[in-house]
């Protein structure tokens, strides 16, 4: 059973072809995160995934009940407190104020996000806190499927291991699944339960590698050593770092 499956997405901006012929398949419980060359068109494959972009060729089928996206930036409303901001991803829903509270009070303890924390409004959170709030915004819905772009790039180094602690708890123990997009392989080999590599000439998918062990299994040795095997070893990961020029101004 395939949860998500794109089928030969092809998409262009002003008529310069970003993807082509793109064929990928999350399984049930599977975290893919998919990496590449900067500018290669990770965020516009997303988003095309997530119908927030309409591919210029290709099908997307989708086998999940509902769907979350989880940006870089938080993009919470800085007039409302983090607990309506987070009870905005229910307005779709229709639950008593009380079951609504409850909800809220429930998905923040997940994010570590306290009580009196809720009462705040966005200016007065930390970016690791408004990173939560997102986080719990888009979980609030218990959506079965995940799309994160790029969500902890710029967020410190202590601050990004707790996110995908959260990530790796929210998704890959709860047997949902995801698309987690980053340019940082460590990333990838911590979280993810396969590694998708996109081509940086709008090539499609170059390849892809199962990650050794369960998400949440792999210690910091484990990731160092995986994410040296892959970039001194591995041709498929030859590109990975690279730049698109064009995006340098
Ligand atoms: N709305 C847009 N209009 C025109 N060009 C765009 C648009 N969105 C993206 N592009 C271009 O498409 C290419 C792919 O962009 P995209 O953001 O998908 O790449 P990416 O792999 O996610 O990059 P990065 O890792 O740097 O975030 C880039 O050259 C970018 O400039």
């Amino acid at each position: 059973m395939t949860m998500l499956h794109l089928e030969r997405i092809g998409h262009s901006f002003l008529g310069r072809t970003v993807l082509d012929g793109i064929d990928l398949e999350i399984a049930p419980g599977e975290l893919v995160a998919l990496v590449g060359p900067s500018g290669s068109g990770k965020s516009t494959l997303a988003h095309i995934a997530a119908g927030l972009v309409e591919p210029r060729q290709g099908r997307v089928t989708r086998a999940y009940r509902q769907h979350a996206v989880i940006f870089q930036e938080p993009r919470l409303l800085p007039w409302a407190t983090t607990a309506d901001n987070i009870a905005f991803g229910l307005k779709r829903q229709r639950l008593s104020r009380t079951e609504r509270r409850e909800r809220v009070l429930t998905v923040a303890a997940r994010v570590a996000l306290e009580p009196a924390d809720l009462k705040k409004y966005p200016a007065q959170l930390s970016g690791g806190m408004r990173q939560r709030a997102a986080i719990a915004r888009a979980l609030v819905a218990k959506p079965d499927f995940l799309f994160f772009d790029e969500p902890f790039t710029a967020l410190d180094v202590a601050l990004k291991r707790r996110m995908q602690d959260i990530v790796i708890d929210t998704v890959a123990a709860s047997g949902h699944c995801g698309l987690f997009i980053t340019h940082d392989l460590s990333e990838a080999v911590r979280i993810a339960h396969r590694i998708v590599v996109l081509d940086g000439n709008g090539h499609g998918i170059l390849g892809s590698r199962s990650v050794p062990l369960v998400p949440g299994t792999r210690d910091d040795a484990m990731v160092f050593e995986t994410v040296q095997a892959m970039l001194g070893h591995d041709r498929l990961f030859a590109h990975v770092n690279d730049c698109d020029e064009r995006s340098v101004a």
